[in-house]
């Protein structure tokens, strides 16, 4: 383990009052020590080291100038908020970063007050921001309000939608848009085009001349003190921008690495008394690591790995993952079906549409961070004939909810939603857990809802997917990979409505949804070592149920339980319903359901994290024997906590 790098000064910093008492010019020293200290850490946790590296200056400049925690600093998704974590007394847990017990990887109001607002999904802080604005100014209270955004960050609607409210409201907000032209992926749309033209095609005017401008709307002693710091800030200019037809007033582009510039800036920010102010910042994402800056996603999110050469310690995968088999088996069906084409909002790697794009990029369309308009896109590609797979992890596709359901299931359109990472996602936590999705899509009717129990299933699904044309369909599997069971060549229909048996058994039925099917088989394995037989099914369908086999399962065994990977709400309660609605539970059939707790589960290893909710092999095995009651424990042996 490494023993840390040399970092006097920082050692001196345990919280920003600290760093408020540094002169400014000690600060490039601390920004170089916070850099060596955020490798050293991320090298040893893994995590969202890129985003981090591009705002160590400007957090240290933020908190500088700034009273935080009583100004409160927001940054979006949060991702970026290591260097902050290190700054405000979190520096001696920053080796536990996404671990069990440890920090999260993101902003989180319960673990410190200079976490004013909670993050992971994108594109809340100006809203949020607003938000504390106007509870401030109505509590009577003096303080200013910083909401940090990602360029990326910035192609969803939420932050148009908060600008035009607090430009309506002439709030009293900073906005900082961290501008580094990246988002996971090189970011795409008119929005980023137009933010690089701001960057190159302008020139920056001098303080001068930006105050005759600036005077319009900020104090004459403003405009005073902006004067004399025109050395540092000739990167200044005002006019013309969107953000202004917006109500705001643009400050930028400036340095976002240089403090001679940020410092003046965001001294003359805080001091404007004036409306909403939008700085824009230029940053390099990875900056000050070379191997970051050179690699093509920027080190967004990276395993542990070795600080001298840079290289991440990944295991060897021992099968596929989930979204290499989904990305795979779409190229396969374009192959033969034209009509198929594949939507991202800003996430080709992580769902598998990069290669899905590399095979066919007229067909592929990465929209940006804007879930809701990537749904809505579908929905009309699909009215008028395409066959539209909208890829979006389940956390992210809760955001577009209405979208699915006016948009697309009201009119029946045939889009298909390919859902990763169903359940638990392990190190990012609760945020990203992608737990709801069953319950929130299996209330709509004429949904079809799928998960996938294998990677072979998946492969099933997506050709059934491709083959169902008659209204929307989701099919749901996990991050990761597979279990590594022998692959078709190619995927078969399956029938819509149906299950399969797995393992014929006895008295005990497990129904698996999704990927517990080889916990379920584990555990049916450990049942008939206690001498009760299990018989393990595969659902295939949260929706429609397959009326045929639950009655099968409930008619021939003394219990029915169901294991899934999502919230309760879910498929345990479609079959709950089933099972009252159809009277199968007159003649003393025992039913049980197993789904996450009710709860937002911290970070762990999903292996864990599964484990402490009770649904892995031994979690299903202690349901079966809390059921049957403790003399059938005895019975068989078996012994039960
Ligand atoms: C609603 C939502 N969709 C997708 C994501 C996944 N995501 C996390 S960070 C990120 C890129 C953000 O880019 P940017 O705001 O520019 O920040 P940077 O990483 O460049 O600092 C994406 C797409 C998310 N967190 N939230
Ligand atoms: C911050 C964020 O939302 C993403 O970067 C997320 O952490 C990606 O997760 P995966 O690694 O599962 O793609
Ligand atoms: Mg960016």
């Amino acid at each position: 383990m490494s023993m840390g790098p040399d970092t006097p000064l920082l050692d001196t910093v345990r919280t920003p009052a600290d760093l408020r008492a540094l002169p400014d010019d000690r600060l490039p020293q601390l920004a170089d020590e916070l850099r060596a200290e955020l490798i050293d850490a991320v090298s040893q946790t893994g995590g969202h080291l890129g985003a981090g590296l591009g705002v160590v200056e400007l957090t240290i400049a933020i908190h500088h100038v700034f009273n935080t925690p009583h100004d409160r600093l927001i940054w979006d998704v949060g991702h970026q908020c290591y260097p902050h974590k290190i700054l405000t007394g979190r520096r001696d847990r920053i080796r536990t970063l996404r671990k069990e017990n440890g920090l999260s990887g993101f902003t989180k109001r319960a673990e410190s007050e200079y976490d004013p607002f909670g993050a992971a999904h994108s594109s809340t802080s100006i809203s949020a921001g607003l938000g504390m604005v106007e509870a401030a100014r109505l509590q009577g209270i003096e303080r200013n309000v910083i909401s940090v955004i990602g360029d990326g960050s910035m192609s969803a609607g939420m932050a148009y939608e908060a600008m035009n409210n607090a430009g309506h409201m002439d709030a009293r907000q900073i906005v900082i848009l961290n501008d580094n032209d990246m988002s996971i992926a090189p970011p795409t749309g008119a929005m980023s085009a137009y933010l690089a033209r701001l960057v190159s095609g302008r020139t920056y005017i001098s303080l001068r001349e930006a105050a005759k401008q600036l005077s319009k709307r900020m104090p004459k002693f403003i405009q005073d003190k902006a004067r004399k710091t025109e050395e540092y800030t000739r990167a200044f200019f005002s006019g013309g921008t969107l953000f202004e037809e917006l109500g705001f007033f643009y400050v930028g582009p400036i340095d976002g690495h240089n403090l001679d510039h940020l410092l003046p800036v965001l001294r003359n920010a805080r001091d404007a008394g004036v409306g909403p102010i939008l700085i824009h910042a230029i940053t390099q994402k990875g900056k000050g690591y070379a191997p970051a800056e050179a690699a093509a996603d920027k080190y967004h999110g990276v395993a542990k790995f070795d600080v001298i050469t840079g290289a991440q310690a990944k295991a060897k995968p021992n099968a596929p993952s989930y979204t290499k088999v989904f990305g795979q088996s779409l190229i396969q069906e374009a192959e033969t079906d034209d009509k198929v084409v594949a939507i991202t909002a800003a996430m080709p790697s992580g769902t598998g549409v990069d290669i899905f794009g590399d095979a066919f990029p007229g067909r592929t369309y990465d929209v940006g961070i804007a879930e809701q308009h990537a749904v809505t896109f579908a929905a009309g590609l699909a009215a008028d004939g395409m066959k539209p797979f909208c890829a979006i992890y389940s956390t992210f596709l809760q955001r577009a909810y209405d979208q699915v359901v006016h948009d697309v299931a009201i009119q029946k359109l045939p889009v298909r939603f390919p859902i990763d990472r169903a359940g638990f996602v392990g190190s990012d936590g609760q945020t990203h857990a992608g737990s709801f999705d069953i319950a929130y899509l299996g209330c709509l009717p004429g949904m079809v809802i799928m998960a996938a129990g294998d990677e072979a299933e998946l492969k099933h699904m997506v050709r059934t997917a491709t083959a169902y044309d008659e209204g929307p369909l989701a099919f749901r599997y996990p991050r990761g990979e597979g279990v590594g069971v022998d692959m078709p060549e190619r995927g078969e229909v399956l029938e819509i409505g149906r299950g399969r048996i797995v393992r014929e058994g006895g008295k005990v039925a497990i129904l698996s949804l999704g990927g517990r099917l080889k916990e379920a088989l584990l555990a049916a394995e450990q049942l008939g070592s206690f001498g009760l037989p299990a018989t393990v099914a595969d659902a295939r369908f949260a929706k429609p149920l397959d009326a045929e086999l639950i009655g099968q399962l409930a008619r021939n065994h003394e219990l029915l339980i169901t294991v899934e990977e999502g919230s309760v709400g879910g498929f345990g309660s479609f079959v709950a319903q089933h099972l009252f609605d159809q009277g199968l539970l007159d003649n003393g059939l025992k039913y049980r359901s197993l789904f996450l707790p009710d709860r937002f589960v911290d970070q762990a290893s999903p292996d864990r994290m599964y484990a402490q909710s009770g649904l892995d092999a031994d979690g299903i095995v202690k349901a079966v024997f809390g059921a049957l009651g403790r003399q059938e424990a005895e019975q068989t042996g078996a012994i039960i906590a």
